[in-house]
């Protein structure tokens, strides 16, 4: 079984797939790029960041869902414990991804205040620029400090809230999708616009006493204020409740389009 995910190794997203599946991993450098090769069929299963508790939706991996067909198979949650790791004591370049540098933006502030900031693919992409180069300091996972080059460990537990957390989705073929687990996630393109239309869309599911865990709009692509929307609720398609207020959707959406990703069970992994 190969796993693709955000590389090189020492990724948070690294960790996270690490956590669900013991195969061959694979990296590629962009949220896009992991969902389109687990659709194209060049590995079995994906895993990327989708949203973050302190700075939100990672927009790239919910783009990708909208644009490729993939199951999602699985729900990886996971406390992120941000270090700053450097060569030496001192550097006038901090860089990491930019969801990382984003949750720490108010401790750096505090403690490197004016420090010029460079976001970069991935966090452990920004080690390897803090290996090469003794003026670069980046935010990773702590572990990435031994991975390697030794680098110090200038600082630890640096992210802005202390519970700040992250949710991976785990994908895999559309072959694979299924209809067991708690929760459950799908996409609407109602490619329609009028009073009531989001309260409606969201009626059957209220109607049948089923939770919304997330409901978030990005816009289609096709004209300014045309959205799609990205919905997750806790419940199961394979509930009967769940296959009916889907199909109120479908029929409210039928000059659209409603895409299932799958019902899936939730882990959460301390790494
Ligand atoms: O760059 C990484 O390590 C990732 O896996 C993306 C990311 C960045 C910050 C928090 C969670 C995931």
């Amino acid at each position: 079984m190969t796993t693709i995910t955000l590389g090189p190794a020492g990724t948070y997203s690294h960790r996270a797939a690490q956590a669900v599946d013991d195969g061959d991993i694979e990296f590629a450098e962009s949220m896009t790029a992991i969902v389109e090769a687990v659709a194209e069929g060049e590995a079995d299963r994906g895993v990327v960041p989708v949203e973050n508790s302190i700075e939100g939706s990672v927009t790239e991996s919910l783009d990708a869902f909208a644009e490729y067909d993939v199951a999602v198979i699985k729900e990886i949650i996971t406390p992120i414990r941000h270090a700053l790791l450097a060569q030496g004591d001192s550097f006038d370049l901090v860089t990491s991804h930019a969801q990382a540098l984003a949750q720490c933006r108010g401790w750096l502030d505090e403690h490197y205040p004016g420090v010029d900031v460079e976001a970069v693919a991935s966090t452990a992409r920004g080690v390897e620029r803090a290996r090469e180069d003794p003026n670069v300091a980046a935010i990773g996972h702590p572990e990435n400090a031994t991975n390697g080059t030794e680098l110090k460990v200038l600082a630890e537990d640096i992210q802005d809230q202390s519970s700040n957390a992250t949710r991976f989705l785990a994908v895999a073929p559309v072959s694979e999708r299924s209809e067991a687990g708690g929760k459950s996630s799908f996409i609407v393109y109602p490619n329609a616009d009028y009073p009531g239309l989001l309260l409606e869309l969201l009626e059957p599911f209220a109607d049948r006493d089923i939770n919304l865990t997330r409901v978030e709009s990005r816009p289609s692509g096709e004209r300014l204020g045309d959205y799609v929307f990205h919905v997750d609720i806790a419940a199961g398609l394979y509930e009967e409740r769940t296959r009916d207020a889907i199909a109120d959707v479908e029929a409210l959406a039928e000059n659209g389009w409603v895409r299932h990703l799958g019902s899936y069970d939730s882990e959460t992994v301390l790494n």
